[in-house]
């Protein structure tokens, strides 16, 4: 489906429309591998900050225009740099940047081809599915460079392969190639090299067909009940039910279906 528009945010971000409902949110700072910098976390905040309050927007693609790299982590000439002061002050900048991600309302996708490392890897953490291509290289090497995966990765990551194997992960700070990646639960499709921004926007073309109304629902219910016990949980559901159950998306999926058509969400 042909891109339709564009919006820069400062420098280094770009969001592009892709059909009715696809968003792209291109991480662009090719020179430095995508390093962010304060000037990207910035632009990484607002651009989701826009994207959030879209309700055309069902699906977000994370994508890269550097040739080997989604994001090579923190900006660590630009940190080198910083005096203790202005480091603590950049942390709220940061954390907004990284939150504005996390707390997309709608389904996100990372489509990592090349190095995803730090800080770039806790980008593609916080979405919800993490496509990679056969270049991806994906850790959290911070412990080798004098801090600690400060972009939610000590959280995220046992989520996704478990508390033992992340400990390995974070401890040995090594740098895991694709297949390995696959394996381990570090991303979650693989797909031939040079191909991952076409495959993600593909699979996010899949699932924008679906309720915007519901996948923002779905997607909060899977979010909040993460971790909860199960009593807890099915009460996020019912809470997201709700919020769907008597909406127009309802109406018109359960007519299309009885009238053996596609919905035409409102
Ligand atoms: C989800 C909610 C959470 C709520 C809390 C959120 C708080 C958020 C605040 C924290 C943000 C995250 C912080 C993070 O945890 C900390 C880090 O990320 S530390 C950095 C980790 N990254 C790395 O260690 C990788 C460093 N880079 C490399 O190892 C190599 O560059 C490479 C990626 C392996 C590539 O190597 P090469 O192919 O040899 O290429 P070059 O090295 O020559 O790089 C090309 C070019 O890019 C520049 N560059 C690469 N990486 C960085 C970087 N990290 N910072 C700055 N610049 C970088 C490199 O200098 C080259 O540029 P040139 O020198 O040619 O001008």
């Amino acid at each position: 489906m042909g891109e339709q528009g564009e919006r820069r945010f400062g420098e280094y971000v770009v969001v592009r429309r892709h059909g009715e409902r696809v968003a792209e949110l291109v991480l662009d700072r090719p020179e430095a591998m995508n390093a962010v910098s304060r000037a990207m976390a910035a632009a990484i905040e607002e651009a989701c900050a826009a994207l959030a309050a879209d309700l055309s927007v069902s699906v977000t693609v994370l994508t890269s225009s550097a040739p080997r790299a989604f994001c090579a982590g923190a900006d660590l000439k630009e940190r080198n740099s910083l005096t203790d002061a202005e480091l603590l002050r950049q942390r709220p900048q940061s954390r907004a940047a990284y939150t504005g991600v996390l707390e997309l309302p709608m389904p996100a996708i990372a489509a990592v081809g090349g190095f995803a490392l730090g800080g770039g890897y806790e980008i593609a953490l916080a979405c919800d599915v993490i496509v990679a291509d056969e270049t991806a290289v994906v850790g959290l090497p911070e412990v080798s460079v004098g801090v600690i995966p400060g972009g939610g990765g000590t959280q995220l990551l046992p989520r996704r392969v478990g508390a033992a194997r992340a400990a390995e992960l974070v401890f040995t700070a090594r740098r895991v190639p694709a297949a390995e990646a696959l394996s381990l639960g570090m991303v979650d499709q693989l797909v031939p090299a040079g191909s991952v921004r076409t495959e993600a926007l593909a699979l996010a073309e899949r699932i924008a067909a679906n309720s915007p109304v519901g996948l923002r629902a779905a997607k909060r219910a899977l979010r909040l009940g993460h971790g909860l016990d199960l009593r807890a949980g099915l009460e996020v559901e019912d809470a997201a039910w709700h919020k769907v159950a008597f909406s127009p998306d309802r109406a018109e999926g359960v007519a299309a279906f009885n009238e053996k058509r596609s919905p035409r969400w409102p």
